[in-house]
């Protein structure tokens, strides 16, 4: 028997970062949200007239009543729109009901699991837009992320002529040249990771990553699993036979910058053979402002393959190919949007359990994915990574993320005493990051 993890992280500690998402971060994104929609009512006119308009009423007066529920500190309420996840939803709600103590053993956004109540925020925003047709498609979150992929045009170029110039004559290299190319991209994918939106209500002005940077950032990388990684792909290359399969899978964050980055690392796994095929997981609705959605992944290839730009075009010429190939497969599964611990997909969700139980090895992008891989619990910072998963073992898996939330394990003796007396928020700053890796040595 597995021993009970720690407390969930939440909001209860007044002034702590968590308390400062609840409080402000939620309500500027729904504020934002709202001001979208209004923005975009002629748009809702021309294409439905008055319905459209009306329809654009009522998802801001749900968005309100949300933004005030919350600051309010209201119970949280069940879902009332019937989608595919609902009884799931409404179900987890009755469970974090039983684990309330308080006099009338309601949920609230002040009290409740970060995790649970973050979550539940997307999803109420989500069923604000699908309770208001015929703007039910609408993606509040939209602009923001090709806002995004625009603005950062030139560091999209720097890497997409890189990889190009690379794969030219990526037969010649040999195998320590390989390694160190793998390393680069792998840190391109990490410090991508950077750029999500909902860490600066979308007004977002990050770091830009070229391959030149990377070794003035490698001081920053706190947890280096980069080198089991190879050892795994590699021998695995080596000793595969002609027709057999190496898959790796990556579970997406954020789209704009960070997706090229991952489209970029995918592309060189398939040049180099590290892999043969690779799958890629996204959201099914708008969440946490940047993740990736099918239209997302689809849109930036579709850029990319009209770019005026020689290389960038190439890119998106071949990405397009490896999907009609299949070597490129993209998955949407609704648990990536429930509030669940990963540990609890083999019993929420066991077709995807078993569809990851196919990879080689899988990377999880990104501060959420990790938060869930670790349960969002007040870990020691010493304790494994193996035990913080708590029973999550689908395959090998790697955890690429910067540390945006209070949460980390895995880090040697003394190693977080150093870091807080030396740079005290460096939990929460996306300054830090870690190739953190689980599975047979
Ligand atoms: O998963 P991502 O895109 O790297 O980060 C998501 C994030 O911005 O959202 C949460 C706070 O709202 C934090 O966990 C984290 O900072
Ligand atoms: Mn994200």
């Amino acid at each position: 028997m597995m021993a009970e993890p720690p407390a969930s992280l939440s909001a209860q500690d007044e002034g702590s970062y968590v308390y400062l998402t609840i409080k402000d971060r939620i309500p500027q994104i729904l504020t934002k949200a709202i001001d979208t929609l209004h923005r975009h009512k002629s748009e809702f006119f021309e294409k439905y007239g008055e319905k459209g308009m009306e329809a654009e009423k009522k998802a801001i007066s749900l968005l309100s009543k949300l933004r005030n529920e919350l600051q309010t500190d209201k119970p949280i309420t069940p879902l009332v729109e019937k989608l595919a996840d609902t009884d799931i939803w409404n179900q987890y709600l009755e469970h974090q009901q039983s684990l309330v103590s308080e006099t009338d053993g309601k949920p609230r956004w002040f009290c409740s699991p970060w995790l649970f109540v973050e979550c539940y925020a997307y999803r109420r925003i989500h069923e604000a837009v699908i309770q208001s047709p015929p703007i039910d498609d609408f993606d509040v979150f939209k602009e923001s992320k090709q806002q995004t992929f625009f603005e950062s045009q030139e560091s999209i170029i720097g890497i997409c002529t890189y990889l190009q110039e690379l794969v030219k004559n990526i037969e010649d290299l040999d195998e320590n040249h390989l390694k160190n190319e793998f390393f680069k991209l792998l840190q391109v994918s990490l410090w991508g990771n950077k750029c999500d939106l909902s860490m600066s209500a979308g007004n977002v002005s990050f770091q830009k990553t070229n391959i030149d940077s990377l070794e003035h950032f490698k001081p920053f990388i706190l947890v280096n699993d980069m080198e089991r990684l190879w050892s795994l792909l590699s021998n695995r290359k080596k000793t595969r036979g002609k027709d057999t399969v190496s898959r790796v899978d990556i579970v997406l964050d954020n789209s704009g910058f960070e997706l090229v980055t991952d489209f970029i690392l995918a592309d060189f796994l398939l040049s180099s053979k590290l892999a043969t095929e690779v799958h890629f997981y996204g959201k099914t609705i708008p969440w946490f402002v940047s993740d990736t959605t099918i239209h997302d992944f689809n849109w930036i290839i579709e850029q990319a393959k009209h770019s005026n730009h020689k290389w960038l075009s190439k890119c998106g010429v071949d990405w397009e190919n490896y999907i009609k190939m299949g070597r490129w497969v993209y998955h949407g599964h609704f648990f990536w949007t429930l509030p669940h611990e990963f540990w609890a997909m083999s019993q929420v969700a066991p077709d995807l359990y078993a569809e990851l139980q196919k990879a080689h090895l899988i990377f999880f992008k990104g501060d959420l994915n990790y938060r869930k891989l670790t349960g969002d619990r007040k870990w020691e910072f010493t304790i494994p990574f193996h035990q913080a998963l708590n029973g999550f073992h689908p395959a090998p898996l790697c955890s690429i993320r910067t540390l945006k939330s209070e949460i980390q394990v895995g880090l040697q003796p003394g190693q977080s005493e150093q870091l807080t007396a030396s740079d005290p928020d460096w939990l929460t700053t996306g300054k830090y990051g870690i190739f953190q890796f689980d599975g047979p040595l």
